[in-house]
């Protein structure tokens, strides 16, 4: 069988069989669609079925988790742990709670997690996990027992060399620590079983701030490499939560204007520059909705109900930062008209497969979230690190690790999609690079 025809059979079979999870199958067409140059160059990899062993987890954990409301009411929602793959170390993953999370997203998530892990080179397998929980209108108290119940279960799967959850969308450090909590209470001190803690109980410094400053670093480099600059750029980013706050205070501090950042509820444009601490505020301090931000902010304005990527407004940089299939065929037309040079994901997998097609053919350099939102996993496993030696870095340390492994990882990219497929194709370059150490990995240990 030639190269392709076993990437199409592949691909076939996976939709065959997984109809009804469409972004699962969407994550796993964009990366076979990629791969094919390097599997003819290595043909040991399909001779070995690599490919076949990669896309199926190696453990999918669905389970119940029940919890009382402040009312008294008996309320159950599921949780999931998906640990796909372990060729270069432990399970590593955020946890997602939302109510959108299914089979479908957590599987997509954690299988671009493997080649994200993969990229930071450091010793990280794949991993995902959530639930469809949601945070937004529910008190502490709620928070908190759902937190416990979900960790009463999820503490069976997990450890400091087996499996090392994270935040996501709706965890972020209130809800890993009401998690470590009960971790901590069923099995004892084990600072390393989660990242991205608060840093009284061994965080990391830093590691709130590593997704978004990573993104902005990747951009820098691409840029830099272009003979470009951040500087005097205009910038629009999607979301306003933890990624998309720390990409539009980094993209700032390098001298580039940010027009605007959305929820979802609507979007503000600001064209004197986002107010980031306002945005702060508002979003991380009072657990707030966008539209206040007009309050203290009369010139900006604030659209309801509409996505920013519609906004008719001159840009050269897109960030979306707030969820999947955010920008489709329609935005992406206007991102175009509206003069995008430079895409990067900093949420996971927020272009649309044709959308993305249709953004290269028109020159715009993409950057794939599996590379350029890395760097908020990289911090992660230097938290793991710091815990394993029970050592703080200084904020200065980690967030030079975090610019030089976001170089590293621009690179690898730009390397590798020169050497296999055309200058700027990083969603090649991110996903063959990303892929080769994994597959390594898995053939010199053999059928497991
Ligand atoms: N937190 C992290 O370290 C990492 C997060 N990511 C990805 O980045 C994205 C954002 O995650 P976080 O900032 O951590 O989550 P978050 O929960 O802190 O913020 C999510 C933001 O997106 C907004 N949002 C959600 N749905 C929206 C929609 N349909 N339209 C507009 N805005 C919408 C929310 O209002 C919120 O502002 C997700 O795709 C996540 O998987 C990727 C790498 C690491
Ligand atoms: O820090 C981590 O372990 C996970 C980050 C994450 O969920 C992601 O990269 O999408």
């Amino acid at each position: 069988m030639s190269t392709q025809d076993y990437v199409t059979k592949m691909l076939d079979e996976v939709k065959e069989k997984y109809g009804y999870q469409p972004e699962y199958i969407q994550a796993v067409e964009e990366f076979l669609t990629t791969v094919t140059p390097f599997l003819e160059k290595n043909p040991i990899y399909c001779e070995k079925n690599i490919l076949g062993q990669l896309i199926i987890p190696e453990r999918l954990i669905e389970f119940r988790v029940p919890w009382m409301s402040d009312s008294g009411e008996w309320m159950v929602n599921t949780g999931y742990r998906i640990q796909y793959n372990s060729a270069l170390g432990p399970y590593k993953g955020g946890l997602r709670f939302h109510p959108s999370v299914n089979q479908s997203i957590m599987k997509f998530l954690a299988f671009e997690q493997i080649f994200k892990n993969s990229l930071t080179s450091l010793p990280i397998g794949g991993g995902k996990g959530g639930s469809d929980f949601d945070p937004k209108g529910k008190s502490d108290g709620e928070i908190m027992r759902f937190c416990q119940s979900f960790m009463q279960e999820l503490q069976k799967h997990i450890g400091p060399s087996m499996d090392v959850p994270a935040g996501d969308m709706g965890v972020g450090g209130r809800e890993i620590g009401y998690l470590y909590g009960e971790y901590k209470r069923l099995n004892g001190y084990q600072a390393g079983v989660l990242t991205g803690k608060p840093l009284t109980f061994w965080g990391s410094l830093a590691r709130t701030e590593a997704t978004g400053y990573g993104l902005v670093y990747f951009v820098k480099y691409l840029l830099q490499d272009k003979g470009d600059a951040l500087k005097d750029k205009r910038v629009m980013v999607s979301g306003s939560g933890n990624v998309a706050i720390y990409a539009i205070e980094k993209a700032q501090e390098l001298g580039a204007t940010v027009l605007g950042c959305s929820d979802s509820s609507g979007y503000i444009i600001d064209e004197d520059g986002v107010d980031c601490e306002l945005v702060k505020e508002i979003k991380e301090v009072k657990r707030g909705r966008l539209s206040d931000y007009i309050a203290a902010k009369p010139n900006a304005k604030y659209v309801e109900n509409a996505s920013i990527w519609t906004e008719n407004i001159a840009y050269e940089v897109a960030l979306p930062c707030a969820t999947q299939n955010e920008i489709g065929l329609d935005e992406a037309a206007i991102l175009i008209k509206n003069g995008v040079k430079v895409l990067a994901e900093g949420a996971n997998m927020p272009t649309k497969l044709e959308a993305l097609h249709q953004l290269t053919d028109s020159g715009v350099i993409y950057c794939p979230g599996k590379a350029a939102n890395a760097g908020g996993v990289a911090v992660s496993a230097l938290e793991m690190a710091q815990n394993a030696q029970r050592l703080p870095w200084t904020f200065e340390q980690v967030d030079s690790e975090l610019d030089s492994i976001m170089k590293n990882i621009y690179e690898t990219c730009a390397t590798t999609a020169k050497e296999y497929a055309k200058e700027d194709d990083l969603l090649t370059g991110a996903n063959i690079a990303g892929f080769e150490r994994v597959a390594k990995a898995m053939l010199a240990q053999g059928l497991v």
